[in-house]
């Protein structure tokens, strides 16, 4: 099925996926107008000096009029405050969609406020770094990463193929699940594993003085990796862990079992047991660079860090 063209693309909020997608879209050439808006007057200002898109607005109703399509790219609990200023702007068959983490809440908060004559179909591109903010976005962050859309019930394919061809066009690969599905995906596959770096750098951080100077002075390799995790950005990830709640618990019941297992082992010296299960880790990590998405931590390779020369 042919999409037809995006003539006006509105993005809500211009930090790193809204500023990457207004990018990508304007290089690749996959609307006629990228129209930028963000609640903070501060990132309006940066979004004008870096000039990645055609229109700034001051608001979100004004960036949401004429639009065919708007992506809401906001923190998961910000998402319902968009809906309600961007609903009643919303023109006949336009769709309101996001990029929130979490899909099941973002519909829920979202579904009220979009009239009969428009679409929430709500999206999630499986992308990202631990930057935020306008100069964090990059066009070829979505380049052979997963783009989940999760359709409401009874959606209308045709605006479903729409966004799909834009996300394609952004280079993602699209797959379609519901909502809950999707939660419970991600919470083992991003959400925990978020949490777990959080936790163990704060273990860390509450070691005595010295430890912790150690620990900083010799990171390498594992800890390291867990840093990069754990510099997220606390908004997004306190609204994730607000909003997943029932998922992430169901995960970190299975994480806590597990963990306790391999503790076992440890203190019964159970080496059959440890190789068994390291030997199983080991052939899940190749399995994920077979398919190709061993990329899951953004390399500097693609694109600078910000901040960084060019
Ligand atoms: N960071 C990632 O790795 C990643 C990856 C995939 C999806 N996501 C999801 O994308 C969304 C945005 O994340 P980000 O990393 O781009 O965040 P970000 O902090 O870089 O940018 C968010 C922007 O939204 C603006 N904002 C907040 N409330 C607003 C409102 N009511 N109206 C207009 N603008 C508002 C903020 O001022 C900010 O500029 C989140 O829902 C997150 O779960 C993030
Ligand atoms: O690589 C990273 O920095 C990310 O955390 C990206 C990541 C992920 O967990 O894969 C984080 C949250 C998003 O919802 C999607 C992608």
């Amino acid at each position: 099925m042919s999409a037809a063209r995006i003539s006006r693309l509105a993005v809500i909020g211009a930090g790193l996926i809204g500023s990457s997608i207004a990018r990508a879209a304007r290089e690749k050439g996959l609307a006629d107008t990228v129209v930028v808006s963000d609640a903070d007057p501060g990132v309006r200002a940066r979004v004008r000096l870096l000039g990645f898109a055609d229109v700034v607005a001051e608001t979100a109703a004004e960036a949401a009029r004429d639009a065919d399509l708007v992506i809401a790219c906001v923190p998961v609990c910000a998402s319902g405050a968009v809906a309600a200023e961007v609903g009643p702007e919303l023109k006949p068959g336009a769709i309101l969609s996001d990029v929130g983490s979490v899909k099941g809440a973002v519909l829920e908060a979202m579904a009220p406020f979009v009239p009969p004559h428009a679409h929430l179909i709500p999206a999630h591109p499986v992308a990202g770094t631990e930057f935020s903010g306008p100069e964090a976005g990059f066009a070829a962050l979505f380049e052979n990463r997963w783009c989940i859309l999760t359709p409401p019930e009874g959606a209308d394919p045709e605006a479903v193929e729409r966004l799909a061809a834009l996300w394609r066009g952004m280079g993602a690969n699209v797959e379609a699940m519901t909502a809950r599905h999707h939660d419970l995906v991600l919470a083992i596959t991003s959400h925990v594993p978020h949490l777990i770096a959080y936790n163990i750098v704060g273990t860390a951080a509450h070691l005595e003085e010295t430890l912790t100077s150690e620990v900083i002075k010799f990171s390498a390799g594992g800890f390291r990796d867990f840093t990069r995790i754990a510099a997220s950005d606390p908004t997004m990830w306190r609204d994730v862990f607000l909003t997943n709640r029932e998922a992430v618990l169901e995960m970190l019941g299975r994480f806590t079992e597990d963990l306790s297992a391999l503790q076992r082992a440890i203190r019964y010296g159970d080496g059959e047991a440890l190789f068994a299960h390291f030997t199983r880790t080991r052939a899940i990590r190749r399995s994920i660079i077979e398919m190709g998405q061993e990329t899951a931590a953004p390399d500097f390779g693609r694109r600078p860090a910000p901040g960084a020369a060019e």
